[in-house]
Formats: structure tokens, sequence, C-alpha cells
């Protein structure tokens, strides 16, 4: 398949402007849009008012619906915050780091029969601006903000989107159904109701 040149973006809005026209395709070539995404240079004033941190555990902050596409959204990881080892849902997810580092733990989908500690693939700490990509072919994993003394910041495409996925006992390897849920949505808090059930962290 022919690679479209895709210019560098120099804003997060022209990230977005392009990932609209590169989604508004039925076909996806997954290594042009991690080198779109990894391209754009991060600047924190032009997400920042997207950056809302919890206490306690990371928040998903939507950014674009993109036009019923994908799901761009912004999480945001305090010192030790975690998501447990979960699917994607049979989507693609693009996974870019705006501020600090995440370690990423790969995993592969547990045995039908076997009910022991989850196989782990591999591990890898993610930089600053770079993009990583996973899918359900290419296994599960868990994402975690190590440090004791940084907070960090990804950003999140997800196509098509979803609002539920899988996560799993590490023990066990035995599945739950959990609803993903965005603390914030263009910026604005979302009501306390809808988010009592979010679960994946
Ligand atoms: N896929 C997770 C974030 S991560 O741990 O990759 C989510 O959307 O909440
Ligand atoms: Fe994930």
């Amino acid at each position: 398949m022919e690679q479209t040149e895709v210019m560098k973006p120099e804003t997060l809005d022209d990230l977005i402007k392009v990932l609209h026209e590169i989604f508004s395709s039925d076909y996806i070539n997954i290594e042009e849009v991690q080198t779109l995404m990894e391209s754009y240079e991060s600047k924190p004033h032009e997400w920042k008012k997207y950056a809302k941190f919890d206490q306690f555990r990371y928040t998903r902050n939507l950014v674009d619906e993109g036009n019923g596409k994908f799901n761009l959204m912004i999480l945001c990881w305090g010192e030790g915050h975690g998501s447990s080892i979960h699917d994607h849902t049979d989507s693609h997810c693009f996974m870019k780091l705006l501020q600090g580092q995440l370690k990423e733990t790969l995993y592969e989908w547990p045995d039908r029969k076997a009910h022991g500690e989850m196989k782990q693939k591999s591990q890898r700490i993610l930089q600053e601006n770079q993009c990583a990509y996973i899918n359900d072919s290419i296994g599960l994993h868990r994402v975690e903000n190590v440090s004791h003394t940084e907070c960090a910041v990804s950003l999140h495409l997800y196509s098509p989107p979803f609002q539920h996925c899988q996560t799993f006992d590490q023990r066990t390897g035995h599945k739950n159904t959990v609803k993903m849920t965005f603390w914030s949505k263009y910026g604005e808090r979302t009501p306390f109701e809808t988010t009592v059930s979010q679960e994946n962290n």
C-alpha cells in the first residue's frame, strides 16, 4: 500500500484536522497514523484545558469524537496510577505520550482452560512524544505511571470508538466487562451520575 505524505502537525488542532481526514476513509494505515501522532511535538498550553487529574486514579478526558470514526482523549496519570490488564474491544488503539513516561506491559490472552498467572510478553517505557499501538490481535496490556514524583499525560485514539472493555485478573486470567467513562468532555467535568461506574483503574 502506498504511504500517503503527511505533514508534521504544528498544533494539537492541526493534528486533529489531519486525523479527521485520515479516518474519513475506511482503510487505515496504522504506520501512517502512528508517524503522524509521533510527529506532533507536545505543547502543554495546547492540551492543558483537557488535562484534569484525580487524586486516586487515572482520568479519561474526551477531546474529540472524530465524526463518529474515532474517539480522541487525554489520559492523566498521577504518581503510581495504572490501569488493570485489559483489551481494546477490537479497535485500533494509538497512545502518544504528551508528558512524562509510562510503563506498558504486554500480556498474552489467557488460555480458555488455564486458570493460572497470566503470561507477560514484554515490557517497555514509553517516552515523551512516542506513540505506541496495540490491538486485540497483538495482545492485552497494562499501563502504569511508575514514577513517585512525576505525573504523566497521554493522548489516546480509539477507532472505532468503544464504551466497554474487558479487564483481566493477573493471577487467574478471569475477566470482567467494565464500562469506560469520561472524567471530562471538551474540558468540562462530566456530571457525577455518569462517572460512578469507572472501573478500569
Ligand atoms: N485503554 C485504557 C488506557 S490504557 O491503559 O491503555 C483506557 O482507554 O482507559
Ligand atoms: Fe489500553
